[in-house]
């Protein structure tokens, strides 16, 4: 397939805001695709890179090329030039990869460069792609959404379900079936605002403890145990008492989803970046595990002894749990069976505060009667804290004084709109560790696509916790808020930007403040 075709449905896509005209450009852009094509039109469209950070800067793309009379590149070219520009290294790789960039540009249209230089500058994200594509997949094979969604989550991505679809049809989808061994990709939560209000919205529910730590997937098989981070990392070598306590188990092979935690000797639980420290650490794994022991504490099970359990309701699910996990490895939870009942409430709340007080970061309310689906799909699974916060994206930072001269310290922080684009909703340099500030700095220094001198514009691909007092009326910036007494809590690189938090979550949050009422005063 022609690149400019993937450029030409990008801008259309991007053009208009009707969905149902979005998945009609993709379903003729897929009907017309060769099968194997797929795999790289996808990630094209979303804005993504298959080879992920290709070291392409500002430098390498400012200079403008004389673009080609007429489109000659196919996807496939475009692909193998990507392929060699992320493998330069060593003396002179910038040049290089300069060089190569100008090649492939000076091989493209006008509009082949425009997308083209918003890939490279991470530009043309489109965060809601990959569910458009689902759809348009859907569309284009005649096949329902609700089956192309499915196999996704069990293939873990869009990709290898589209080839196949495309190249065989429908029946081709029943090979994606859950597998031992084979990660799926995790069940998400929305936020709620309280757990009344969370208790409102599903019904009957159980109230779990939420644990801040790292999300595992076990998958064990026998003696093979296999652990998978939310964004379906294989993880196994670095957690041993993971291996060692799914061993013990009595289910010989089953699927767990959980959390993996530390537990301090006061019985309360270490940081979460405590725990990423200690996962992080891939040379001295004993010795990382003897430091910080982490514990895996469970909430789901997917699959046991040859039986797929992500059709039964989350009620049945945790007696199966119940039944193969001991007690002391499963989450604490509250149960309100009906809504209705004050008592059961109350109990709830109770449950919520105990759960704080024991040095927790919140609940999570999941209705009874739902099945195990991939993504936030349906809203089935609630989360509740006390502190207000929001993934934003970093969209520039600037650099710091005094003490930290040299450094990239005043982040600007943005929502993600719609259109893929962001807007800006405050800068903060608070809540910054000594550690975290030197790592910005050279994450940032990788991303940067304009430095003034001031600021530092860069790809929006990064991706931080922000936690904030409330929000206020502004003037100033492009969404008409901003944030009140914003700080960093932590990176969040298990997350792409186009799983950022939205406009629309932002200003979502602005009127349940209720203006001019308690804490969450918003100030003119
Ligand atoms: N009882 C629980 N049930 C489900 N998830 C839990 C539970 N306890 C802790 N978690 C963790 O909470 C995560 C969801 O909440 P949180 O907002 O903190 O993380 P996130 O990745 O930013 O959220 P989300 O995945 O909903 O965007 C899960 O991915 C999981 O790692």
């Amino acid at each position: 397939m022609l690149f400019a075709r993937v450029a030409e449905v990008s801008k259309g896509v991007a053009a208009t805001s009707a969905r149902s005209r979005k998945i009609e450009l993709l379903a003729e852009l897929f009907a017309a695709a060769e099968p194997d094509d797929v795999p790289l039109v996808i990630p094209y469209l979303a804005g993504r890179l298959p080879q992920g950070r290709i070291g392409v800067g500002w430098n390498a793309l400012k200079e403008p090329v004389a673009p080609a009379a007429g489109p000659t590149l196919a996807v496939r070219d475009v692909d193998a030039a990507l392929t060699a520009v992320a493998g330069v290294s060593g003396a002179g790789a910038q040049g290089e990869r300069r060089r190569l960039v100008q090649e492939l540009m000076g091989a493209a249209t006008a509009d082949e460069q425009r997308f083209l230089f918003g890939l490279l500058t991470g530009e043309v994200r489109q965060g809601a792609l990959d569910a458009l594509a689902v759809e348009g997949l859907a569309r284009a094979t005649g096949t329902p959404a609700a089956r192309v969604r499915r196999a996704v989550m069990l293939a873990g991505a869009t990709a290898p379900v589209a080839r196949e679809l495309l190249a065989r049809g429908p029946d081709a989808l029943a090979e994606f079936r859950l597998t031992v061994g084979r990660p799926v990709q995790p069940m998400l939560a929305h936020s709620a605002g309280s757990v009344g209000e969370g208790v409102d919205k599903l019904g009957p529910c159980a109230v779990e403890e939420k644990l801040d730590g790292i999300r595992v997937q076990v998958h064990r098989d026998g003696d093979r145990v296999r652990a998978y981070t939310r964004t379906l990392d294989d993880i196994t070598d670095r957690l041993p008492e993971l291996t060692a306590a799914v061993g013990e188990l009595s289910g010989d092979r089953v699927i767990l989803d959980g959390e993996m935690i530390a537990l301090g000797t006061d019985g309360r639980p270490r940081s979460f970046q405590d725990i990423a420290g200690r996962v992080g650490a891939r040379l001295d794994v004993a010795g990382a595990a003897a430091h910080l022991p982490l514990s895996a504490v469970f909430f789901d099970i997917l699959y046991a002894d040859g039986e797929d359990l992500l059709d039964l309701p989350l009620s049945e699910r945790h007696a199966r749990l119940a039944r193969l996990v001991p007690e002391p490895m499963r989450v604490r939870r509250a149960l309100v069976a009906d809504p209705a009942d004050e008592e059961a409430r109350r109990a709830a709340d109770a449950f919520f505060a105990e759960t704080l007080a024991r040095g927790h970061e919140g609940v999570v309310l999941k209705a009874l009667d739902t099945p195990y689906s991939a993504g936030r799909r349906g809203a089935a699974w609630l989360k509740v804290k006390p502190v207000h916060t929001l993934d934003l994206v970093v969209l520039a930072a600037e650099w710091g004084h005094g003490r930290r001269t040299g450094k990239l310290s005043n982040l600007h922080l943005g929502a993600r709109r719609d259109d893929g684009t962001y807007a800006m909703l405050g800068k903060t340099f608070k809540g910054m560790t000594d550690v975290m500030l030197a790592w910005q700095t050279d994450r940032l220094r990788e991303l940067a696509v304009e430095d003034d001198g001031f600021t530092v514009r860069v790809r929006p691909e990064l991706v931080v916790e922000i936690a904030y007092d409330g929000l206020q009326r502004s003037t100033r910036y492009p969404a008409g808020v901003t944030l009140r007494f914003a700080r960093v809590v932590r990176y969040r690189e298990d997350k792409t930007a186009a799983e950022a938090d939205t406009v629309e979550t932002v200003l979502g949050r602005h009127e349940g403040q209720g203006e001019g009422s308690g804490e969450d005063r918003v100030e003119g």
